[in-house]
């Protein structure tokens, strides 16, 4: 049994959660910053971990990929975006951010569980954790050294949802660890015209899926190109206050299933 390592001394984290998925480009990163934003506005102390090594988006994704995380010898300061969420990413640690991390496994766990023992967090109330996609070695390293409270699953709707879900699910059972629940993005395309709801690629599958596996479905996020725009411009902080609604539902969602943060 591998022991779980803590964070710095000086450090709080009230609640760890790990957000997943079975495969890759599902929109983990871009829900990981919402569910940041959506909790920051609710005005938690909020951190996110990029664990997500060889892909990392969340910098560009909050706008602060040009600025440079640093280091005093002892510790490393996350950088901080506009709304005061600390951010920590290999991006923002290596002088090009353009440049392929050609690492093997064993060095990209390294450094991620140092982004957790190394990292002047201060007091957090959440520490979100984009972790690599799939369930390969480094996910597993996550799990057996971080004490992570919980788990967010992200999924996209399509046929072999059951089977990518599956296997995330089952990873974090064998780790012991919660699963709060699911949250299916790009699930439908409201249009702008009559709100109707369009389920593109199918409706409910995501339900039948969480019933069998006995999880919740926490939220169902739309097909949103401004969304996506925003996040390009390293802007999700601005989406986050033009919807405001959408986003305090959502947090309260995720308030909800993690059982409040204390
Ligand atoms: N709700 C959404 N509506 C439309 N496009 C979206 C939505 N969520 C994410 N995307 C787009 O899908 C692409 C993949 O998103 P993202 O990088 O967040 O996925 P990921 O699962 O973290 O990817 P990877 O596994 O490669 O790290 C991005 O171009 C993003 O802008």
């Amino acid at each position: 049994m591998i022991q779980k390592e803590k964070p710095m001394e000086g450090t709080s984290i009230k609640k760890i959660i790990a957000v997943m998925s079975g495969k890759g480009g599902v929109g983990k990163s871009s829900v990981t910053s919402l569910m940041a934003v959506a909790l920051r506005n609710k005005g938690y102390k909020v951190g996110i971990m990029d664990a997500d090594i060889t892909g990392p988006s969340i910098p560009k994704i909050f706008g602060v990929n040009n600025q440079r995380a640093f280091s005093d010898g002892k510790s490393i300061v996350p950088v901080e975006t506009v709304t005061g969420i600390k951010v920590i990413s290999l991006n923002l640690l290596v002088d090009q951010e353009d440049a392929p991390v050609v690492w093997r496994g064993p060095l990209i766990a390294g450094t991620v569980k140092q982004f957790f023992t190394d990292v002047a967090w201060g007091d957090l109330d959440v520490l979100l954790i984009d972790m690599p996609p799939g369930t390969g070695d480094v996910p597993l390293t996550i799990m057996q050294s971080v004490p992570v409270d919980g788990i967010v699953v992200v999924s996209s709707p399509q046929d072999l949802v059951k089977l990518i879900v599956k296997k995330s699910v089952n990873m974090a059972k064998m780790m012991a660890t919660p699963i709060y629940g699911i949250v299916e993005n790009m699930s439908y395309f409201e249009c702008p015209d009559c709100n109707k709801k369009h389920y593109i690629f199918g409706e409910g599958k995501i339900e039948e899926a969480a019933k069998e596996m006995n999880i919740d479905v926490i939220e169902k996020l739309p097909i949103d190109p401004e969304f996506v725009s925003l996040c390009d411009e390293g802007k999700v902080e601005v989406f986050g206050k033009m919807r405001f609604g959408f986003c305090e539902s959502f947090g309260n969602k995720i308030e909800d299933k993690i059982g409040g943060i204390e």
